[in-house]
């Protein structure tokens, strides 16, 4: 049972996706753990987590009051914070070196036991592990955006990854009223593999004069019968997130992958979507 496992939970990283790990896990009863650089990070996670919490109750989905899953989640900068926790799940910046760093302060501090999780949308499970000592607990707890609404998580199994690991992945993700998918350890996984090339096709169909971006995003909407198209998703994810992904992606599997110009021209100018108020399209 996952419960006899795990108690408390740690999220490293209070972005789009660590404060909604956060809010999830807490939603479902765990103690939680939310780590980011800096407090003002860390308070910007709360303000995510309260708006999500907020909206959710008025939608009458929420079993509990907002109040009390907000106080089963401790916010902190300190690592050390995370000593206790039986889960790791690190959701900080789509970049190898930050992950490996963050991994091997993740094993100093953290018991024997604690299995570390990376929400690494493409980058290689087995590459964040392989500095550490026990990198047979590091699994992809790969969830989708927004945490609290997406259904589905791929659970991204790495070359020393045990068993043991992989089965407590699925077990609390379904315990998160999750549905799981298992990817092998091979860029983009299941995922991002196909979605990338799909986002960047859209990019460059709008930058090549094909149709506007509102058309490309109805033709595929309604084309294909997707909730989003192509530039609203991107905006959606971050078009940071979406470049380094594609970066990833094209060095790994070569030049089917390369990132649309114009999302490498977004992504300098400072348009990142919805989180920046501005990417294809703008935000309040
Ligand atoms: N955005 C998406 O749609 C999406 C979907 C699935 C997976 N992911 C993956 O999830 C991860 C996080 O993405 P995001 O969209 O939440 O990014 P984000 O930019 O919104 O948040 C990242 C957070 O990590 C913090 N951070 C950076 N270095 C840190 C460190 N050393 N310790 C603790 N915190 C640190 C940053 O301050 C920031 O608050 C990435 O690996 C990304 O690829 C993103």
């Amino acid at each position: 049972m996952v419960r006899d496992q795990i108690d408390r939970i740690g999220v490293v990283g209070a972005g789009t996706m660590g404060s909604g790990i956060a809010q999830v896990a807490a939603t479902h009863g765990y103690d939680v753990v939310l780590r980011d650089i800096e407090q003002e990070f860390v308070e910007n996670g709360f303000d995510t987590i309260d708006d999500s919490l907020g909206r959710l109750e008025n939608r009458d989905a929420l079993e509990e009051d907002p109040e009390r899953i907000r106080d089963r989640i401790d916010g902190t900068t300190a690592i050390d914070e995370l000593a206790d926790c039986d889960l790791v799940v690190e959701a900080a910046l789509e970049e190898m070196d930050v992950k490996r760093e963050i991994f091997a302060d993740l094993e100093r501090a953290c018991g024997e036991d604690v299995v570390l999780a990376t929400n690494t949308s493409t980058l290689s499970i087995t590459s964040i592990a392989s500095d550490l000592e026990r990198p047979e607990r590091v699994i992809g707890l790969h969830f989708m955006n927004p945490v609290p609404i997406m259904e589905g998580v791929e659970v991204v199994v790495g070359e020393k990854t045990t068993d043991d690991v992989t089965k407590l992945a699925h077990e609390i993700a379904e315990d998160l009223e999750k549905t799981t998918w298992e990817s092998d350890d091979k860029p983009g996984f299941v995922t991002n593999r196909i979605l990338m090339p799909w986002i960047n096709e859209g990019i460059r169909a709008y930058d090549e004069g094909v149709a506007t971006k509102e058309d490309i995003d109805a033709g595929m909407e309604l084309g294909t019968n997707v909730p989003m198209g192509p530039l609203t998703l991107a905006d959606h994810i971050g078009l940071d997130i979406c470049l380094h992904a594609s970066e990833t992606l094209h060095e790994e599997l070569g030049d089917r992958y390369k990132p649309a110009y114009l999302l490498k021209r977004k992504v300098e100018a400072g348009d990142l979507g919805k989180k920046t108020g501005e990417g294809f399209y703008e935000y309040d």
